[in-house]
């Protein structure tokens, strides 16, 4: 089975690498200020450099403003936008229209009502990051850690391509795959020892449980 890999909220050269020798084909930078994997411009873009060919690099937002998003796609060599916030239908599109890049639009679910919002913004979005809805009063939209229930994907057929995120580990990235039909699958609290502290034995463990 073809899998596709993301590791999201990269902060180290040593993961970037890490992430690439174990075959993930996207990697993640996260703009988030309150985040604890948010990185400056100046980092993302040294480290963006260093992302071997054939490897996305994807820039994480939330409800990023055109300046801020100008700012970062005029520093950083990007392939796509991943935007986690409360973006409306009509701001994906025009996100996608003035930078000309892929935009991955990120929907919370937990519970079946949730599924609405992804039939939506597959009528706009290249991609649909499938994630869990952060607990109520969290500080982050998305990283949480926290895995949604599977069954809830059952049965669903997608215009668009489609990525599994929320909770996913070395240890349940295989029976998420198994339960979903999920053929992309998308980490960052799994593949770390502390909020913001990948590791790059967990990124392998979970690229090598991923595509085996
Ligand atoms: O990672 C963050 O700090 C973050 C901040 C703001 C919005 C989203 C954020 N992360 C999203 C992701 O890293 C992934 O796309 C995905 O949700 C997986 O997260 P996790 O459950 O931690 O594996």
């Amino acid at each position: 089975m073809d899998i596709a890999v993301k590791i999201c909220g990269l902060r180290e050269p040593a993961h970037v690498v890490a992430a690439a020798e174990a075959g993930a084909r996207y990697v993640g930078f996260v703009f988030f200020s309150r985040s604890p994997r948010h990185l400056g411009l100046a980092d993302a873009a040294a480290l963006a450099l260093g992302v071997p060919e054939g490897i996305a690099k994807v820039a994480l937002t939330v409800n990023a403003t055109n300046e801020e998003l100008d700012a970062i796609t005029e520093a950083v060599p990007l392939d796509m936008l991943q935007l986690h916030g409360s973006e409306s239908p009509e701001r994906v599109a025009e996100v996608r229209s003035r930078y000309g890049l892929p935009v991955m639009k990120a929907v919370g679910v937990a519970e079946p009502a949730d599924l609405a919002a992804l039939d939506l913004y597959q009528t706009v979005a290249d991609q649909i990051l499938v994630d869990a809805k952060p607990p109520k009063g969290a500080v982050l939209p998305g990283g949480n850690g926290l895995a949604f229930d599977w069954r809830l994907m059952l049965g669903r057929v997608w215009r668009r391509p489609w990525m599994l995120a929320g909770g996913l580990t070395p240890d349940n990235v295989a029976l998420a795959i198994r339960s979903t039909n999920a053929r992309q699958v998308d980490v960052s609290s799994g593949v770390e020892t502390a909020p913001g502290v990948k590791d790059e034995a967990l990124i392998r463990a979970f690229c090598k449980a991923a595509l085996e």
